[in-house]
């Protein structure tokens, strides 16, 4: 058996549970209103109950690793929102073999409040990332990564609006992208097991790129990156995609440089926000780093504290891509 075969299936499996989840809400459109958080980002049921699955499948197999997750319990208390909290247990009992009550509910979710670290096994959960792409109905990801001594072990990705062949209208959405360190990584579809490797687009300067960035302004900025581009002299328009859909799709050759630069400069990096995506980018072929060059950091705690933003693309332009983010940034902090 291959070095982390199980934790491999078995986050494949919890991650096309909580995608069912996902789907079930959206087919349900009054179920899918968000609610804001106290950081003022949305979130809906959806979020909620594909943490619940998630946590409880990996309670199951691995009772002793820690998770560390994207949502917690702290809303989803009190009278006031007891309406929510049956509509998650309903949703999440939907999906699980064994019913929860509400308790073991607000326990599976709230197993995602550790802290991170350096030491020992623990996964990392985005439930639906690109939450506000989801509302939309435009794309989302389900995020799923084991981190083991501060490195990237494993990373799934469930996509369940993302066409499995982006250049054909007619392909079938709801692709899983699975990689395991050292073990390459793959595309299937959601209807069958079948894995195929994917790899980056080869690409030889970075004027024939297309890059990839968020579709809120607010998460990266658009103005930066249309400098860059033109320093680049790349000419294709950006290809601005939801979620980390953005990794997926370079992975596979889509596009080639994925570009996030901060907004603010308080904004710092969730892990789970980047872990399953950079091994992805790892193992079929790219090179990801922040802006500055630097390795991203998964060791310190829930967030990329030593890192500023992040880069993506082809080895053969990595260098050239983030001399021209150099270029924008020290214009930029000369004209501060
Ligand atoms: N200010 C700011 N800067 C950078 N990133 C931020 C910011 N605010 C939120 N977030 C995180 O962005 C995650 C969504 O990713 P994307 O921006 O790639 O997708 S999208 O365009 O918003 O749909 C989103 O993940 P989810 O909350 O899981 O959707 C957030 O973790
Ligand atoms: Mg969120
Ligand atoms: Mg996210
Ligand atoms: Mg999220």
């Amino acid at each position: 058996m291959s070095v982390l075969a199980l934790e491999r299936s078995t986050a494949i499996n919890a991650v096309l549970q909580a995608s069912k989840v996902c789907q079930a809400v959206f087919r349900n459109l009054a179920d899918a209103k968000a609610i804001t958080k106290k950081d003022k980002t949305p979130i809906t049921v959806a979020d909620y109950s594909a943490q619940a699955v998630i946590n409880t499948i990996l309670g199951k197999t691995f009772p002793n690793d820690p998770i560390v997750g994207e949502e917690d319990t702290d809303e989803l208390r009190g009278d006031e929102r007891k309406p929510l909290r049956e509509k998650v247990l309903e949703l999440t009992n939907s999906i699980l073999d064994v019913p929860l009550d509400e308790n073991k509910l607000l326990s599976a979710i709230d197993r995602g409040t550790h802290p991170g670290g350096i030491k020992g096994r623990m996964w990392t959960l985005d439930p639906i990332d690109g939450t506000k792409g989801f509302l939309r109905g435009e794309q989302y990801a389900v995020c799923l990564a084991l981190i083991i001594d501060g490195q990237v072990e494993l990373g799934v990705m469930g996509c369940p609006n993302l066409p499995f062949d982006l250049k054909n209208k007619e392909s079938e959405r709801g692709c899983l992208f699975v990689a395991v360190k050292g073990q390459g990584a793959f595309q299937r579809k959601f209807s069958s097991s079948d894995e195929l490797p994917i790899h980056f687009a080869n690409i030889s300067s970075p004027s024939e790129a297309t890059f990839c960035e968020s579709v809120e302004a607010g998460h990266s900025s658009h103005d930066d990156a249309a400098k860059i581009a033109a320093l680049l002299e790349i000419s294709k328009p950006p290809f601005r995609v939801d979620s980390q859909c953005k990794y997926c799709c370079i992975s596979r050759g889509d596009a080639n440089i994925y570009l996030r630069l901060p907004t603010n400069v308080q904004y710092i990096e969730n892990i789970w926000d980047h872990a399953s995506g950079s091994l992805l980018v790892n193992e079929s072929g790219g090179t990801i780093s922040d802006l500055y060059g630097k390795a991203l950091d998964f060791s310190l705690g829930r967030k990329l504290k030593a890192n500023t933003g992040i880069v993506a693309s082809h080895p053969n332009i990595h260098s050239q891509v983030l001399d021209a983010i150099q270029q924008v940034i020290k214009k930029e902090n000369i004209n501060n």
